[in-house]
């Protein structure tokens, strides 16, 4: 197993801690994401009563697989959401979307009490925030004129897979590199604001803790 595997499998396993008999759990997407699903599988194996909503088709499969129930839609708040991350600058703010789940992982974040992220230390990007290009879900309707909008806030942005990565919403993702990025607020707001564009894989100020693995030991980061 890779050091970064190792990191993610830790702060997974501690995420689960944090797992409580009767919790409705938001379910993100994602390799670090798979780690926490399995673990948690295991307490439901043991008794553990939870249910889940996931924010993708892989997530809700895994979930099902390992007997944990997932529910489509629910009306209330999530106790607590788990999900990982692509980069977290030193606020604690997130870059997201490299799995192509944006969409429905911010919708489980803006309806969960707790948003806990979960990630390996290379995560941890300070001032390289940005150094992973930005996913944006766009429409496939218009999708190059959309884009060249976004390159006019100064990046420069592919579609994935030449256009042929789908999300589980239809849409196509388009990864923007826009170099550092130091005010994810102004930023994430003028790209919602251009018509075509969906979401945005900018997260902020949406994290209550985040677990960062390292080798033998995870560091809890509380924020709210
Ligand atoms: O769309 C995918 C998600 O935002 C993931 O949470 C993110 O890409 C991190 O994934 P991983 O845990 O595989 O690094």
């Amino acid at each position: 197993m890779q050091n970064t595997d190792k990191e993610k499998k830790i702060a997974a396993k501690e995420a689960v801690q944090l797992i409580k008999d009767g919790m409705i759990i938001g379910i993100g997407t994602g390799s670090t994401v798979n780690y926490f699903i399995e673990e948690l599988g295991k307490k439901v194996a043991s008794g553990l009563k939870v249910k889940g909503v996931s924010s993708s088709t892989k997530s809700s499969d895994l979930a099902r697989s390992y007997g944990i129930e997932i529910m489509d839609d629910f009306e209330g708040t999530m106790d607590i959401d788990v999900d990982g991350a692509d980069q977290v600058d030193g606020n604690g703010n997130l870059i997201k979307g490299g799995g192509g789940a944006l969409l429905r992982e911010k919708i489980v974040a803006f309806n969960s009490r707790r948003v806990c992220i979960i990630v390996d230390r290379e995560k941890m990007a300070g001032d390289r925030f940005g150094s992973f290009p930005l996913p944006v879900e766009v429409t496939p309707y218009f999708a190059s004129g959309t884009i060249k909008h976004i390159e006019k806030l100064g990046s420069h942005c592919k579609l994935r897979q030449n256009g042929n990565f789908v999300t589980d919403n239809g849409n196509l993702i388009a990864d923007c590199e826009f170099g550092k990025i130091s005010d994810p607020c102004i930023l994430e707001k003028k790209i919602k604001s251009i018509p075509g564009v969906v979401e945005v894989g900018l997260f902020v100020n949406m994290t209550s803790e985040i677990i960062v693995g390292s080798e033998n030991s995870a560091k809890f980061i509380k924020l709210k």
